[in-house]
């Protein structure tokens, strides 16, 4: 049995973040975008397909993505950012008396998840927490790194109490410490506009094809939840807003609108916009390229009067210390559900949060935690 139960005060805990994972150099981009288009979660088609046709895309990908990470030195900055979130988190948690060592585990770059598997066997961990660092859950994101997690583990003959906290979207602490970092922007967005001048918060998610969310994937939804959460927790009705999806990269069609739509639709309207990235908590390539240096381009292009953006909470105190509460809290978790490994499955709020359309969301192949034995 694989449930994690009571914390014990001794026991060794390995929180485990999952995140996507960055080139970290120039000539890792090619099998950096390779790995990401090959995987089944992507590209949903049969191995033998799926396989040739995604390093073909990854081929062509290569060129337009290998420009992107040169402006930021020929690399993403994903793994030291979150590297550095993984020591302010241990730190957080030791305020907190939670005494645990955080893991990182890429899904597409190094560390990749099987080598953090094997760093957290040959730790001795005694207890798994799964942490993704995606607020919502996406089966291309958080449900990919999971499949990865569990075969490397059976593998590995990782068996230890496992809890999995699928999604944080709409955390009070989360969308506290979110609405904190959009406040300190605005006043900056203001202070740089004249007076009177209209201004929209415009929240930008990691675009999806529509197909995978027609198939159930909750991500959109819990999108909305997010930008619901962040507003009330920002508290200024009168503040315009809305969401939109960037970073489309295949043909197919992808949510909508696009931040380019958004962007377009400020410049008829003559409003500045803030753009917030609401489903990354780092800053990378979509932030520093798209949103600084793209988008920006775009916008001064079509005549919006001003473009201001919201950094990424990265390590910032007020939302790492809302991380360490949501890791104390899914441990001592009485709710949720049990999962095909055994382990514990919870959402920032306990048990399933989803509509139940979305079968996508983890829940909807798991067992209520009453039902075990
Ligand atoms: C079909 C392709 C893609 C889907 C679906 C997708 C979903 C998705 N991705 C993130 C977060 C990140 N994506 C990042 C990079 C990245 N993503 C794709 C493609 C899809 N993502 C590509 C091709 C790339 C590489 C960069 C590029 O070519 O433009 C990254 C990391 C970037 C870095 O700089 O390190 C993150 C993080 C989410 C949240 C998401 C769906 C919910
Ligand atoms: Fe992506
Ligand atoms: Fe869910």
């Amino acid at each position: 049995m694989n449930e994690a139960g009571p914390p014990g005060p001794r026991r060794r805990l390995a929180v485990v973040l999952f995140n996507l994972g960055g080139p970290d150099s120039p000539a890792a981009v090619r099998p950096f975008l390779t790995n990401l288009f090959t995987d089944p979660a992507i590209l949903r088609l049969p191995a033998i397909l799926r396989i040739p046709l995604g390093r073909f895309v990854a081929a062509r990908r290569t060129k337009a993505a290998t420009e992107n990470y040169a402006i930021l030195g020929g690399k993403s900055p994903l793994r030291e950012l979150t590297e550095e979130q993984a020591r302010a988190l241990e730190g957080a948690m030791a305020e907190e008396g939670v005494e645990a060592r955080c893991f990182v585990a890429m899904r597409y770059w190094h560390p990749f998840t099987e080598e953090a598997v094997q760093q957290v066997r040959d730790w001795g961990a005694e207890e798994v927490l799964l942490l993704p660092l995606y607020p919502q859950f996406s089966t291309t994101t958080t449900g990919s790194s999971l499949t990865v997690w569990h075969a490397a583990a059976k593998k590995a003959g990782l068996s230890v109490p496992t809890t999995t906290l699928c999604c944080w979207h709409s955390d009070e602490g989360y969308a506290g410490a979110t609405a904190a970092i959009i406040r300190k922007a605005l006043t900056e967005a203001r202070a740089a506009l004249p007076e009177g001048a209209k201004l929209r918060l415009l929240f930008s998610a990691h675009g999806l094809p529509e197909t995978i969310v027609k198939q159930g994937d909750p991500y959109q939804w819990q999108v909305e939840r997010s930008a619901a959460a962040v507003m009330a927790a920002l508290d200024m009705p009168e503040l315009d807003h809305a969401i939109c999806y960037q970073s489309r990269v295949t043909p197919q069609k992808w949510l909508g609108p696009s931040t380019e739509e958004e962007i377009a639709r400020a410049a008829t309207d003559g409003t500045a916009i803030l753009v917030c990235p609401i489903a990354f908590v780092s800053e990378h390539s979509e932030t520093l390229v798209e949103l600084d240096v793209e988008y920006r381009e775009l916008a001064e292009h079509k005549g919006v009067p001003g473009y201001f953006r919201v950094p990424a909470q990265n390590s910032d105190p007020a939302f790492i210390r809302a991380v360490a509460a949501l890791v104390a809290h899914a441990r001592t978790e009485t709710r949720g559900s049990r999962d095909a490994a055994g382990g514990k499955l919870c959402s920032f709020a306990g048990g399933r949060q989803c509509p139940k359309a979305h079968t996508g969301c983890p829940h909807s192949a798991a067992q209520p935690m009453r039902s075990a034995a």
